[in-house]
């Protein structure tokens, strides 16, 4: 087995990371930030979502020495030029209070019309190794953002966001069904062979 750590604080996170990566790449033994020795995190500060999963990825690959994934995620909504982007875990605040992230939103929002709710969840994934070229890939889901605040799946802004075609939120919908749309499925597909290849070769 060949170990991959995947550097996310994000407990909730960190299971979607897992149960997408694990079945797809033959041989992998997933870690999570709590099985290796602690170590300082960089602040996120970069203005992109590919800047700060690499941030993350090769902070960890320094700490640790091992192949790294890193995620940098949010919710980009088309009303507000994009916002909350790469500040969607702090909206509110430095706490990262996922439901006082979600009431902010909707606050912001009031006024918007349905036609205009437009949003996407959005998703860099990086992955880092100590002498070897970072590879880099996002996913993106396209959907918009309701009035209210439905279901109890899913993390962070999934009980205020429904995809496009569907009329359940994405924290109503099963793992197996937000996997398959998510920009998280979306982006770890598209980097497991490049993952797959790598631990081949170690
Ligand atoms: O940086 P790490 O340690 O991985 O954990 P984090 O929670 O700080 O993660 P980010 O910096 O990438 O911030 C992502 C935020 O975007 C939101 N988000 C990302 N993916 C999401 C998803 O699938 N469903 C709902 N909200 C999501 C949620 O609020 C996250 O806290
Ligand atoms: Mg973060």
């Amino acid at each position: 087995m060949s170990k991959v750590l995947l550097a996310s604080n994000n407990k909730k996170k960190l299971e979607e990371l897992r149960r997408i990566l694990t079945p797809i790449v033959p041989g992998i033994e997933v870690l999570g930030l709590a099985d290796v020795a602690p170590y300082d995190e960089p602040p996120e500060t970069e203005p992109t979502f590919e800047g700060n999963a690499l941030l993350k990825a090769r902070a960890a690959v320094a700490a640790t020495g091992l192949p790294s994934i890193a995620d940098d995620s949010g919710i980009c909504v088309d009303a507000l030029n994009g916002m909350p982007g790469v500040l969607s875990a702090r909206w509110a605040g430095p706490a990262k209070d996922n439901h006082a992230n979600n009431l902010l939103l909707l606050g912001q929002l009031e006024d918007v019309p349905d036609e205009r709710r437009g949003a996407a969840f959005v998703a860099a994934v990086a992955f880092c190794r100590p002498d070897a070229e970072d590879e880099l890939v996002r996913g993106e889901m396209r959907g918009s953002v309701i009035r209210e605040l439905r279901g109890t799946g899913g993390f962070g802004y999934d009980v205020l966001f429904v995809a496009d075609g569907y009329d359940r939120t994405t924290a109503e919908l099963s793992i197996e069904e937000k996997d398959a749309i998510s920009h998280r499925g979306k982006s770890l597909r598209a980097i497991a062979p490049i993952v797959a290849k790598a631990l081949g070769a170690a």
